[in-house]
């Protein structure tokens, strides 16, 4: 349950120093900086947390720069750190960091951990690089994280003495839900030792599954990228007599890719992810739909979410794994359909030509397009600015089209994930013609 503790973003102490920011921008920081310090109230937010019963009118502060910041710019030694799955857009969010930081308020020493939360423990041995803006002007045209990232949880007392050890007052955390937990972690550490250190988050998920951000960096990059392997799959199904292309995508909880790709595709005739429910036998299960699609169609393009219909290829009696993060090892739903698939066909005397094609690491590895490098962009000025003006434990979301701050406990409380009442899934249903479940 959230409390109101919990909503509010906690605050170093009182703004000390006029920004140089605000000064920069003249008469027109006044204005855009009036609008900064205004509070968000939003009936949607209310819906979202109609059940947190005692908690106060949830509200976002907008983000931006402030007229006055907490650090004197000279004095901040900062961090970055990166954790968890790769995404396009990491590397514009490290540049976007170091020159905001670097170019709009003179911060001098900028250090970048290596390989996640790792590089915050000293056993590890990784020493930290240093950034500055010429180190980090190129890094935008290549995906992946010049840092370096990696998964497993590590003692938040030990990261804090690094941090302490190098004087580290200001960290930036990169990262999705897991990394969000660690940054608290480490949060309640730097304040068992009343230290003041600033920890803010850049959200980072391809799946697109934090709450609070309407979109995520990177998603629309690793989307995109999806497009040209379903295109490949639909080439393929095309080609072949009964010809049936299918194709994994991440999509652990939510299925934001399956259907974004789906939908800017439109080739797809089928989507299946982890929200919707789906059978595989029966008149009204996935496999009688392929059947009848291909006595009209001669072809079929299937996009699965590599979380959906986890129910059909898990057994209740067996443990699941989990990865060093504490994340359930999915079992392969794309080989899973496959064999199955083939094997329908095959009891009913139906010659099938199934092509299987699974892009996961290749969509996730693409730089940043464009559009997600302005995004990155963004997300990393607004990062700066709300850690220069002292604030801790919260990081920037884009809360119907604005950014804001919103703090770590209330963006780790619940997963965002496709709504199958609601607008997105009725579009998928209407392009691939799919019916609303296949149960
Ligand atoms: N509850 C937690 N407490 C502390 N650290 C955590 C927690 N959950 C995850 N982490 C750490 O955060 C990092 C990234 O988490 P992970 O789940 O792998 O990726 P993501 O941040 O993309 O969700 C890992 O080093 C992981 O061990
Ligand atoms: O194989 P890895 O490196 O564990 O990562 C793969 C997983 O991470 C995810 O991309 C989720 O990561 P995000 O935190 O970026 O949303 C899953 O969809 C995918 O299965």
């Amino acid at each position: 349950m959230v409390t109101p503790a919990d909503l509010a973003i906690k605050d170093l102490g009182p703004c000390r120093h006029p920004s140089p920011v605000a000064e920069k921008l003249g008469e027109k920081a006044t204005v855009y900086v009036g609008e900064a310090d205004k509070v968000l109230f939003d009936d949607r937010l209310s819906a979202v947390l109609a059940d947190a019963s005692g908690a106060r009118p949830p509200a976002f502060e907008l983000a931006g720069p402030r007229n006055r910041v907490f650090w004197d710019p000279k004095e901040v030694r900062a961090g970055i750190v990166t954790c968890g799955g790769l995404c396009p857009g990491v590397n514009n969010v490290i540049r976007g960091l170091v020159l905001t930081m670097a170019q709009s308020y003179g911060v001098p020493e900028i250090f970048g951990f290596r390989y996640g939360y790792e590089g915050l423990v000293a056993r590890f041995g990784h020493a930290p690089m240093r950034l500055d803006p010429r180190s980090v002007e190129e890094i935008h045209r290549m995906g992946g994280t010049v840092l370096g990232t990696s998964r497993g949880n590590q003692d938040p007392h030990q990261m804090v003495d690094t941090l302490e050890a190098l004087g580290i007052n200001v960290l930036f955390v990169v990262g999705g839900d897991g990394t969000i937990r660690g940054a608290m972690s480490l949060v309640r550490a730097i304040e068992e030792r009343r230290l003041s250190i600033g920890v803010v988050g850049v959200p980072k998920t391809i799946d697109n599954d934090i709450k609070f951000i309407d979109r995520s960096f990177g998603f629309e990059s690793a989307f995109a990228a999806a497009v040209d392997v379903i295109r490949s799959a639909h080439v393929e199904a095309s080609g072949a007599k009964n010809g049936i292309g299918l194709v994994k995508l991440m999509g652990r909880h939510s299925g934001f890719i399956a259907c974004a790709a789906a939908l800017a595709s439109a080739d797809v005739d089928v989507v299946l992810i982890p929200e919707v429910h789906a059978e595989l036998d029966g008149p009204c299960g996935l496999l009688a739909h392929l059947e009848r699609r291909l006595a009209r169609h001669g072809n079929a393009v299937i996009v699965v979410a590599e979380g959906a219909m986890q129910e059909h290829c898990t057994s209740s009696a067996e443990p699941m794994a989990t990865d060093l993060s504490g994340n359930l090892k999915l079992k392969d739903i794309g080989l899973f359909l496959r064999d199955r698939i083939n094997a329908h066909f095959r009891a009913r005397g139906v010659e099938a030509t199934l092509k299987y094609l699974d892009p996961s690491y290749h969509i996730r590895s693409v730089p940043a397009s464009p559009s997600d490098s302005v995004y990155c962009w963004n997300m990393a000025r607004n990062a700066v600015h709300a850690a220069m003006a002292g604030n801790t434990e919260m990081l920037i979301g884009r809360w119907h089209g604005r950014f804001v701050h919103v703090p770590m406990p209330m963006a780790v409380r619940m997963r965002k994930q496709v709504d199958p009442t609601d607008d997105l899934w009725m579009a998928v249903v209407e392009a691939t013609g799919q019916p609303l479940s296949f149960c």
